[in-house]
């Protein structure tokens, strides 16, 4: 398609370009699911054998083939039990490599063969036992094959409203989120793929770490971002310190930012003279405070509401001017060149800008941080402590900045770059007129563009609106997630957040503004929270939103972490809060979790790294470098930090920050009191860093061991060359 060029009428080309498109579309779909294309067959009663795969494929006689894991006839793969069997006899689990079967796994559903130990075990467990036991790549898989019953559940439920999946670590909330996101662009392509789907992840290395499951499953209008990149031309990946990103995160700084914007339109109480050569015009209180009031009563954004203020003060300005030139009584038109001639007065321009001005988010967040007096009005509510804490002269945006700008660019509106460079009445013209031509112009490419569509027999692959952007030339062809990203208030058509429970308040304001459908999927484990800002419940993160009208599901199975290490951690979850149950290991992995001085934990990084896959080193955050420092020095490859070349790498030392999300073979976890002293939220982080083995795990120490580590069975030497 390609290969033809450029060439024929412009009827020709877009049919071109559209037929390439969709080519392409194809065969990245393809190449996509290479890899286990079939894992199921179900023999069902009234269809017959279906097979079960990651798309849906048919021969040429429109035969079905395989069905695709989304379709409602492949539900039973992942529900059926021998209770309720769905019709269905039999469900066959299929291994393959390359392109042949290795491995059959079959669940017999006929009730009488089967005894009530066997009713009570987990669904083709022998499939899913042997996906569990794998060697980590440093990336997440689909897990399509072996999808469990609770997951599935969750997997399909309903798009609208909020549910929220509490589940403890491991139980694969991150994995069966992004299968929802699957699946509901599979089931409301046509709603979803418009507005695009939204998912939120706590770093970017986690972004890294899952990027790849989704595009395996086929999807590609799906964006993934952190809160920290959600306001569009920012990417604020340093963190606060946790206390300072405490207040930033508070609820209470919704309203820091109201007064922030209050403040600057706050007008003086005596009166202010402006010298215009020939005579003097004086601004009274009065004026000023009319002018005021008549701007917020307009109740625009504070940019939009700056025309109000302007054309008001400006009035009568110029009323008092054809006073002192001795006229006394001016007709409109007469006053509006008075006006006009005024705007154009440097000390007019100067005063207006003072008075009530133009202001970007950035703007007003740095003033805010760089003045004690602007800090003292605006944030009165909040302890002196508090008021320092966010005290700061310029400086690079952190990730709780973010929520912030988004509160203000919300109060504050857009600045329109037209309306800034012409004069203000001139501009809202030359505006309006704008905006009728391109509606205008867009108005015909869409028509247009859907007389193609539908010539072509495509309308039902190509949106007319998508067809008539790409025509309009211009910029290159964007994807919904590419045009959300760019747009501060797009809305967007579904929000999964994971890791919800790191979320602060302020955060949760700005993923809610891109969501005001409300149809969102919550993924996360309250005991798992880190953040000084994050959540303690999901009542009191979602009652301000929804109050009441949200549902939850529990996962509690946890298919990570073997049944050895589980105990270790769940003595830890014990200390946080007796009420809480960890989430049930599958499997066990016969290692013995182990605990050693820390002056061996470079020779103990070796002995893990010739046990083949990945091996991480959790560090308390403060001597992250120093600890990450002594294994490099020893262990070639060792990665220090997060990001994707951690994820690639053999070794890696990191926080829990970046950690968290993360899952690999061998877990060592340095100076384990340390952790829990040095993080906000204490053993939340120490149970994160211990959650993420899916083999082995050890500790090694020099602070003496907290109650529930002192029992870890002592490393000998013996154990270190792999005896
Ligand atoms: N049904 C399943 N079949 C195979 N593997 C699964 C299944 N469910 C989960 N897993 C695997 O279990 C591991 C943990 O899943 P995931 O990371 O989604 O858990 P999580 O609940 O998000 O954990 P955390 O709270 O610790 O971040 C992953 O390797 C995932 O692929």
């Amino acid at each position: 398609m390609l290969a033809t060029g450029a060439v024929g009428t412009m009827q020709n080309r877009s049919e071109r370009d559209t037929f390439a498109d969709m080519y392409a579309n194809r065969l990245a779909r393809l190449w996509a699911v290479e890899r286990g294309l079939v894992f199921g067959r179900l023999d069902h009663l009234e269809e017959g054998r279906l097979y079960i795969g990651k798309l849906g494929l048919t021969d040429d006689e429109q035969e079905r083939l395989l069905i695709d894991w989304r379709a409602p006839v492949a539900q039973p793969f992942y529900r059926a039990t021998a209770t309720a069997p769905m019709g269905v006899t039999r469900r066959r689990h299929l291994q393959t490599r390359g392109r042949s079967v290795v491995g059959v796994d079959d669940d017999l559903l006929d009730l009488d063969a089967m005894s009530d130990a066997d009713l009570a075990t987990l669904n083709g467990e022998a499939a899913l036992l042997a996906a569990l036991g794998e060697k980590r790549t440093g990336r997440m898989r689909d897990i399509v094959a072996t999808i469990q019953a609770e997951q599935d559940r969750v997997i399909r439920g309903d798009l609208n409203g909020v549910l929220v999946v509490q589940g403890g670590p491991g139980t694969g909330k991150t994995v069966v989120a992004l299968h929802r996101a699957a699946y509901l662009l599979y089931t409301h392509r046509e709603r979803l793929e418009r507005r695009g789907v939204l998912i939120l992840g706590p770093n970017l290395t986690f972004l890294r770490y899952i990027e790849q499951v989704l595009p395996s499953l086929g999807e590609t209008d799906v964006l993934l971002s952190t809160v920290g990149e959600l306001y569009p031309g920012l990417t604020a990946t340093r963190r606060d310190r946790p206390e300072v990103a405490a207040v930033k995160g508070d609820a209470r700084m919704a309203e820091v930012i109201a007064r922030a914007v209050r403040d600057r339109q706050r007008v003086p109480r005596k009166a202010v003279q402006l010298p215009l050569g020939r005579y003097t015009l004086t601004i009274e209180p009065g004026m000023l405070d009319a002018a005021r009031n008549k701007a917020i009563r307009s109740r625009r954004p504070h940019n939009a509401a700056r025309a109000v203020f302007v054309r008001s003060l400006l009035n009568a300005l110029a009323r008092q001017s054809a006073k002192k030139i001795g006229r006394g009584l001016i007709d409109d038109d007469e006053l509006a060149d008075l006006r006009e001639d005024l705007r154009t007065e440097p000390v007019v321009r100067n005063a207006l800008n003072r008075f009530w001005p133009y202001l970007t988010p950035q703007r007003l967040l740095l003033g805010l941080y760089g003045s004690a007096e602007r800090l003292g009005y605006a944030a009165a509510m909040l302890t002196p402590r508090e008021r320092d804490l966010l005290r700061r002269e310029g400086g690079e945006w952190t990730e709780s900045d973010v929520p912030l700008l988004d509160e203000a660019a919300e109060l504050l509106g857009e600045i329109d770059e037209k309306v800034l460079r012409a004069s203000a009445a001139q501009a809202e013209e030359e505006l309006a007129a704008a905006r009728a031509a391109e509606e205008h112009e867009r108005e015909a490419e869409l028509a247009y563009a859907r007389e193609v569509l539908e010539l072509t027999g495509l309308s039902d692959v190509m949106e007319a609106e998508r067809l008539a952007e790409r025509q309009r030339g211009g910029g290159p062809y964007l994807t919904t997630a590419e045009r959300a990203a760019a747009d501060r208030g797009w809305a967007y058509g579904h929000v999964i957040v994971d890791e919800a429970q790191e979320l602060s308040p302020m955060a949760w304001r700005t993923v809610m503004r891109r969501i005001p459908t409300r149809s969102m999927t919550i993924v996360g484990d309250i005991a798992q929270t880190g953040s000084s800002a994050g959540a303690r419940s999901w009542a009191e993160v979602l009652d301000p939103f929804v109050a009441g009208r949200w549902r939850q599901e529990h996962l509690t199975v946890n298919y990570r972490t073997p049944v050895e290490l589980m105990a270790v951690a769940a003595d830890v979850l014990a200390d946080i809060d007796p009420a809480l149950k960890a989430p049930t290991s599958v499997r066990e992995s016969g290692a013995v979790p182990w605990s050693a001085p820390l002056s061996r934990l470079p020779e103990l990084v070796k002995a893990e790294a010739g046990e083949g896959g990945k091996v991480v080193v959790v560090a308390p955050e403060a001597s992250l470098e120093r600890i990450g420092a002594e294994v490099a020095a020893e262990v070639p490859g060792t990665v220090v930090g997060g990001g994707a070349a951690a994820l690639d790498a053999p070794v890696t030392v990191m926080g829990v920050t970046d950690a968290k999300g993360l899952e690999f073979d061998s877990v060592i976890v340095a100076e384990p009191e340390l952790i829990a002293s040095q993080s906000p939220r204490g053993s939340s982080d120490l149970y994160v860093a211990l959650t993420r083995a899916t083999q082995r795990l050890g500790v090694v120490h020099e602070a003496p061991l907290d109650k529930a580590l002192r029992r870890l069975h002592p490393r000998g030497h013996e154990l270190t060359n792999g005896l």
